[in-house]
């Protein structure tokens, strides 16, 4: 069983998929993660955003390892657990750059696949591109000033500065953030988040919740 949670930058998409995956019993699965850590990677290494085959090899060199636990994902670059530096403003601004990079797509997508099932899996692509066949798919959105309300009681910025950096990176991400077709769309704007995971409950088939 496979659900596939989408949506826009900061819509609650990780909150939702946890809430989800722990009433379902099963792990979630945070695509963005992989995209943030190839992303730190490259700043470290001072390579350039924008130049796949450096990257590429510099991903192949330094394997990274998605850890997809009930309560929370992490990634590993060996024994150095990168979790917490995936969040931070420098690499908020790359992440855009880098996950627009196709040989990049095609090397987090590759790592998707391999999971075993059953899984809720987030992120932009998932119920299109990557689990086509998932058993039931939702895309999250919500207002960008609602967004950056809920993301500054996270980080200390203003609520315009987050709003602009939330907006920017929906453009950026726009050519690979898309509703499936047979995905359910929330608007979380006036939603608790039990309310949003309740929803999504709601919206599975009989045979998944
Ligand atoms: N419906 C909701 N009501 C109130 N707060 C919410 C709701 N959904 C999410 N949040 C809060 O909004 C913030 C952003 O949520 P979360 O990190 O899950 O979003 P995301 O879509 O995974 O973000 P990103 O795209 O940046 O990875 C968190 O602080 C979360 O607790
Ligand atoms: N399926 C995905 C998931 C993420 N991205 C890119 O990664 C960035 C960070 O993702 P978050 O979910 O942590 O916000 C996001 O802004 C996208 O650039 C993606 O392309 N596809």
């Amino acid at each position: 069983m496979i659900v596939t949670i989408d949506g826009v930058a900061a819509s609650g998409k990780s909150s939702v998929a946890s809430g989800v995956a722990r009433a379902l019993g099963v792990p979630f699965v945070s695509s963005g993660l992989l995209y943030r850590a190839a992303t730190l990677l490259a700043l470290e290494a001072g390579l350039s955003l924008e130049g796949a085959p450096a990257l590429l090899a510099h991903l192949e060199a330094n394997p990274l390892r998605l850890e997809p636990l009930a309560g929370g994902n992490r990634v590993w670059l060996g024994g150095r657990d990168l979790t917490d530096d995936l969040h931070s403003s420098r690499v908020d601004a790359g992440v855009s750059a880098v996950a627009r990079l196709p040989p990049v797509r095609e090397w987090v997508n590759a790592q998707l696949r391999l999971l075993p099932d059953p899984f809720v899996a987030e992120g932009r692509d998932m119920g299109t591109n990557v689990f086509p066949h998932a058993d039931a798919k939702f895309y999250l959105t919500a207002s960008p000033r609602v967004r950056a309300e809920r993301r500054a009681r996270e980080r200390l910025e203003d609520v315009p500065a987050i709003e602009a950096a939330l907006v920017e990176r929906d453009r950026r991400d726009a050519g690979q953030s898309a509703p499936a077709p047979d995905a359910r769309i929330i608007d979380t704007s006036a939603l608790s988040l039990e309310g949003v995971i309740g929803a999504v409950l709601a919206g599975l088939p009989a045979r998944t919740a």
